[in-house]
């Protein structure tokens, strides 16, 4: 049985959102074309500093839980905040999968009546209203699924669904809306631009409004190379 969507005081369960961040040497490879690594590494960075002050400052989100196996870049790209925490990703739990359960873990021992919302760090469209859209539904289960709709950039879990299994990867979507049936009912969807464009290929960076591209071009600007301002297209 899953818990109730109100808390015993009437107010909606404030939601704990975990956010997995690699590093910044070795992820964005679909990029490696267009950026070199440095460019990379500070892309990383500020689409991270971009989705956790989104969740920062949205209603509903109590607190950010960054994961990471570098927490030496994460604490250099993001700004402090007594509601941000960057945790440590244990080697017993590798990958981006492992990731997830580690920061599910630690809102269950923890803050056991919040809703748990995991969200990708490389979303630059995303925005407040976008979260209050994945916190809107009553379903149990509510996924935010990529642009292509295959993949899966958000997962929020009401307390009680423990048993729903992690399964981020190439064509996740079907298998977390899988996960959310075995558990009793369909998954709630949330298309919307800001949760479905995450930034992995140059089509992405194509997608996104150009006030959007020009933040994002301006974030990536090494101050003293103005010449690779054009990498992207
Ligand atoms: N903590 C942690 N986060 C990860 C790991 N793998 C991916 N992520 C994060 O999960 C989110 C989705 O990542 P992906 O788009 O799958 O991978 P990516 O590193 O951004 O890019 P690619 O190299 O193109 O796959 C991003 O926020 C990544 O930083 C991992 O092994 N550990
Ligand atoms: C990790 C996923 O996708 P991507 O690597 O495209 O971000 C996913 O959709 O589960």
């Amino acid at each position: 049985m899953t818990a109730p969507l109100t808390s015993v005081t009437g107010q909606p369960n404030l939601a704990t959102a975990v956010v997995p961040l690699r590093d910044g040497r070795t992820g964005k490879t679909r990029l490696a074309e267009h950026l070199p690594a440095r460019e990379r590494g500070r892309l990383v960075a500020t689409l991270a500093r971009h989705v956790v002050a989104t969740l920062l400052a949205a209603d509903g989100v109590r607190r950010v839980l960054v994961v990471t196996a570098d927490p030496v870049f994460v604490t250099d790209a993001l700004e402090a905040d007594p509601r941000l925490e960057i945790l440590t990703q244990p080697s017993a739990h590798p990958g981006l999968n492992g990731a997830v359960e580690f920061g599910r873990e630690q809102v269950r021992r923890r803050w056991p009546g919040d809703r748990l919302l995991v969200i990708h760090a490389d979303l630059p469209a995303l925005s407040t209203a976008d979260v209050a859209a994945l916190l809107a539904p009553a379903a149990p289960v509510t996924l935010g699924p990529d642009r292509a709709g295959l993949g899966t950039n958000a997962v929020l879990l009401r307390p009680g669904t423990d048993a729903f299994t992690f399964a981020f990867g190439e064509g996740s979507l079907a298998r977390h809306r899988h996960e959310a049936e075995s558990l009793g009912s369909p998954a709630a969807l949330v298309r919307r631009d800001g949760t479905a464009i995450d930034l992995d290929t140059e089509a992405d960076f194509g997608a996104l409004a150009p006030p959007v591209q020009e933040w994002l071009r301006a974030g990536i600007a090494v101050p003293d190379d103005g010449q690779r301002l054009r990498a992207l297209p």
